[in-house]
């Protein structure tokens, strides 16, 4: 049975392996399924078996007739030990011309039928049973079957004519020409009567464009564009009115009366005019046949075992009524004396057995068989649109949809140019004097690093590039190696704009070193650092394809890569296991610091201001003593480095993309069966229940904070108290009191969607804003009360900061403090913004400049005095925490001389080195500023009250802006056309 399945491509070639074995029958599982088939029951069904539909020849002009015999599908049940039937022992035939509706209440297999007919069963499956093509085991040629998923995944920013014909050319071979391809495009659009929206954009957030049954038909077309003659639907009419349903429907069904094709779609809930479209059909209850046959003649079926529709009843909801089980207790309680639907689905099930028309369909499926042996054969193959086409393709496409995301691609743009900009005022006109040597090192660590980090808010994006690519690639559009390509390709001119731009701003106004090859290179590091954070995001994207987990995940990474970069810890501190080798080698950011740091220093020099000492000191003595820059090698080995850093990436990309596609079935399987998440579900009921629920948000991000926490404390183990520990301490309370509480971004999703519950209970008058407002950040108090002790502790404790339970107590305040911030912060954020993509980019702007603004980057008295100084120094709260983490931890030390003093004896005071090192404000005691922290907890929670109640008001208005307005002649060209349809 390896034919069907050979067809849908590579990823399923091990299942068909695991489900192939039809000669083996039900030799792997643990049920007897005659023994469950041969229950005794009271024989009702007396009369009406004459209920198979007699359709078109089979094998008519090619066409494809399908047929299943005694067909089982098991999978592992709830404690993996034993497997559970879903489909049991179904047989039956799809023939050219008709239309076969599998129906059932919710639940009862349909769509693992339709999967388990088109191979597409999950791995974790067993399948045993005969299904055969035109009564023979064979491979069907690419394009001669489609299958229609129930999502619409479709590039909401192409227009209906862009995504057909776009896959037009992805699918049909090189010997048809661009116009027959165009050509054929227009036709299937118009087939699916889309011909008045040719123009119009599928649309989807922010940007209202095609309707449901008008997506779902772009989805047909695009399907059927290489005229396959066996059509899989799944639930097409799913989440449509009866109108835009019989549209929908009749639709195809008309084609497949033309082009004799064999449709086979799952369907809920046909209203009775879609119903009488269907030739055939398979009415389904837990896995068990109730009746298989003309659709016409089901009501005889029902009637003549005492279950007759009631006049002016659709007869499909009577179908669907008599045999769901699932409200059978309302039934009961309803209608006393009603049989229990048990014993209703029992009686049929057996009546159906026993009749004529089941013996019918069996001598229908041998009849197609012996047919098949001698009819007419099938093509054997079909052409593809050759490789170079679908990577030039794809990457047109790709290009076509970045410029139109306003989200992802514009607002990034603006954001990378405010974040330049802050950085070239901050850092504006830099010059040439001593403490432009820090500066400048703390500038080109921002660029390379956190400038590159925001791409983490295009994830969102890359999900739905995958999704897309993933439906694409099941459907046999095209291969792995072209998506890569063109997913590669498509990014270069965007990342140069985005590198060129706000690199240019940033480097001409900080006045960094003159001379244009110097920007050059500049500029080449930061394109090719975003070429690898974009390609990091998307082997995330490809493994954990869900927003929430996908951005944790990605900051984690990357948090990690920064520490051991070199810049938080200089490369010669860095622990030798682990954050030396590998990590500060394996992390581009080592290469990117130290290729830019080359970029700058080399040939230039500096004042000396060394105590007792005048002179200059060279560029090349700071990169050798101050940054530890590797000196043995050019600048440009550096780039070259990274630039095959991001071809190995792009390959780990590729590779990994396959290696999923195997794995997938089984990460899933342990996503959804393991005892550790069950485990945490049930520990944090206790909490909350929210909490205890939002496994990807709460216990993600914990694990990823212990393990940041960890990290910090391994890269910084036993910090000491000697005169080279200063820099690192600072370094150290910066990075948790910035980097650790800015991964609460990617708890972003999770705010939007605590923001939609509010929306939707407070325009139900459940409760105010300020009800909310206050309630809001106190769910989160136990959480984060027990997030910050632990990764605190961790990260306090291994890195051997100052002694003191109550230097402890005071870092932990700090630090929860700082987390409740920044939960305020993205919840203001997402008031305003509530997609995932802007706000996550928003809220990671904002954070950037506070960073930036926060004295730590840019020494307080260094700050230009516009902007920086006033008021972004006095308003972000990264200030406040990093100073009195700061006088927690340096008041009442004393550092000692070591190395770095350079042979002089001199020991240094921390209450020195907070002031001219680290120019704290010293007038008040640490404790001010941890009130300032939590007045400031109240304050950020007042604008995102206003806000609130602003955006209640404004936000029609703002989605009016932003929408594109759907074509009024489209949307009301298709509810007349049906609903004139559904009245005749
Ligand atoms: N791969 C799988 N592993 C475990 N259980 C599965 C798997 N596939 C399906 N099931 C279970 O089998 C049953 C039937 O699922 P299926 O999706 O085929 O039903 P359906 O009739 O299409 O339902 P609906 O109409 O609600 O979409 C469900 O209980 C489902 O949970």
């Amino acid at each position: 049975m390896a034919s069907l399945r050979d067809l849908f491509m590579e990823p399923y070639v091990a299942d068909s392996q695991l489900n192939s074995n039809s000669s083996a029958r039900h030799s792997s599982l643990e049920i007897n399924p005659l023994e469950m088939e041969t229950t005794p029951m009271p024989n009702h069904g007396e009369a009406a078996h004459q209920v198979v539909g007699v359709g078109p020849p089979s094998n008519a002009d090619n066409g494809i007739s399908l047929t299943w015999e005694d067909l089982w599908v098991t999978v592992p049940d709830a404690k993996g030990s034993r497997r559970r039937p879903i489909i049991q022992g179904l047989t039956g035939y799809a023939q050219p011309g008709e239309v076969l509706a599998i129906m059932g209440p919710s639940g009862c297999g349909k769509s693992t039928l339709l999967d388990a007919l088109a191979g597409r069963l999950g791995a974790n499956t067993r399948q045993s049973g005969d299904i055969l093509i035109n009564g023979r085991t064979q491979t069907l040629a690419y394009g001669t079957s489609a299958y229609v998923t129930q999502d619409e995944t479709l590039i909401t920013t192409l227009t209906v004519k862009e995504a057909v014909y776009y896959s037009a050319q992805l699918q049909l071979p090189n010997s048809m020409t661009k116009s027959e391809k165009k050509e054929r495009a227009e036709m299937t659009i118009r087939e699916m009567g889309l011909q008045d929206s040719m123009n119009t954009r599928i649309g989807g957030w922010g940007a209202k464009g095609l309707s449901g049954g008008q997506k779902r038909r772009v989805s047909i077309c695009i399907e059927i564009l290489t005229r396959p003659k066996l059509l899989f639907l799944d639930e097409p009419t799913s989440g449509l009115d009866s109108a835009a349903s019989y549209y929908v429907m009749s639709r195809i069904t008309k084609l497949d009366q033309r082009e004799g094709r064999t449709i086979i779609t799952s369907i809920h809930q046909p209203s009775s005019e879609v119903f009488g479209l269907f030739t055939n059909l398979c009415l389904l209850s837990s896995g068990r046949v109730v009746y298989f046959g003309c659709a016409n003649a089901t009501n005889e079926f029902f009637a003549s075992n005492g279950f007759p529709c009631p006049t002016l009843q659709n007869p499909s909801d009577h179908f669907l009524r008599t045999i769901n089980k699932d409200f059978d207790e309302d039934i009961e309680q309803g209608s006393e004396g009603k049989r229990a639907t048990e014993e209703v689905i029992e009686i049929l099930i057996t009546s159906f057995k026993s009749s004529d028309g089941y013996q019918e369909v069996k001598r229908q499926v041998s009849k197609i068989c012996k047919q098949g042996g001698t009819g007419s054969s099938l093509e054997k193959s079909r052409s593809h649109a050759s490789f170079f086409t679908q990577c030039l393709v794809l990457t047109k496409r790709s290009s076509v949809n970045m410029s139109r995301d306003l989200g992802y691609y514009w607002l990034r743009l603006a954001i990378y140019v405010t974040l330049s900009l802050g950085v070239g005022t901050i850092f504006y006109d830099i010059g040439l004097g001593n403490s432009s040597i820090q500066a400048r090192g703390a500038m080109l660590m921002f660029i390379a690093s956190f400038l590159t980090f925001m791409t983490i808010g295009g994830f969102p994006s890359f999900v739905e590039d995958m999704k897309v690519f993933e439906r694409e690639r099941l459907n046999g559009h095209y291969g792995t190696t072209a998506f890569v390509i063109a997913n590669t390709l498509s990014a270069v001119p965007y990342l140069l704009l985005i590198s060129l731009i706000p690199g240019a701003l940033a480097y001409y106004l900080s006045g960094l070193r003159p001379g244009f090859e110097h920007f050059l290179y500049f500029d080449s590091v930061l394109f090719t650092c975003m070429v690898l954070v974009e390609s990091l995001m998307m082997i995330v994207a490809s493994i954990v394809p869900n927003f929430l987990m996908g951005i944790i995940t990605g900051a984690g990474i990357q948090g990690i890569m920064i520490l051991g970069g070199g810049f938080f810890r200089l490369p010669n501190d860095l622990p030798k296991p682990f954050w030396k080798y590998p990590l500060h080698y394996i992390a581009f950011h080592k290469y990117a610091y130290q290729g830019m740091y080359k970029n700058e220093f080399q040939g230039l020099t500096f004042p000396c201001n060394q105590t007792g000492q005048r002179g200059v000191i060279t560029g090349e003595y700071i990169l050798k003593n101050k940054f530890q820059v590797e000196m043995g090698y050019s600048k440009w080995v550096d780039l070259g480095i990274l630039l095959s850093m991001a071809v190995l990436y792009r390959v780990l990309f590729l590779t990994i993309i396959k290696i999923v596609e195997n794995m997938k079935p089984a990460i899933s399987k342990f996503i959804s069966h393991d005892s550790f998440f069950t485990q945490c579900l049930v520990l944090t009921k206790r909490s909350s229940v929210n909490m205890s629920r939002d496994v990807g948000y709460y216990w993600l991000r914990l694990a990823i904070y212990i393990t940041l926490a960890v990290s910090l404390g391994t890269l910084y183990y036993d910090v000491g108290m000697s005169y080279s520990s200063i820099q690192p301490r600072g370094a150290l309370l910066m990075f948790l009191a910035s980097f650790l509480t800015f991964m609460a971004i990617g708890g972003f999703p999770s705010f939007v969607e605590d923001m939609k519950v509010f929306e939707v209970e407070r325009l139900n008058g459940h409760y105010g804003p300020t009800a909310f407002v206050i309630g809001n950040p106190l769910f989160s108090v136990p959480y984060l009360l027990l997030f910050s002790p632990i990764t605190g502790a961790l990260a306090y404790y291994l890195t051997g900061l100052q002694r003191g339970f109550e230097h402890f107590v005071y870092f932990d305040l700090v630090l929860f403090t700082c987390m409740m911030l920044v939960k305020s912060l993205m919840m203001t954020v997402a008031s305003i913004v509530p997609n995932f993509l802007m706000g996550i980019i928003a809220g990671g702007g904002i954070r950037g400049l506070m960073m930036l603004g926060s004295g730590f980057f840019r020494l307080p008295n260094d700050l230009p005095k516009l902007l920086w100084k006033y008021p972004v120094y006095y308003i972000a709260f990264h200030k406040y925490a990093y100073q009195g983490l700061c006088n927690n931890d340096y008041e009442r030390l004393y550092f000692s001389s070591d190395d770095l003093t350079g042979g002089l004896d001199v020991i240094i005071s921390g209450e020195e080195i907070l002031r001219d090192e680290f120019q704290v404000e010293m007038g008040y005691s640490k404790w001010v500023d941890l009130g300032i922290l939590l007045g400031m907890v109240v304050v950020y929670r007042t604008p995102f009250l206003v806000i609130i109640r602003i955006v209640e008001k404004a936000k029609p208005v703002i989605s009016k802006f932003i929408s594109v307005k759907p074509q009024p002649m489209t949307q009301v060209m298709e509810n007349q056309t049906a609903t004139a349809v559904h009245m005749s």
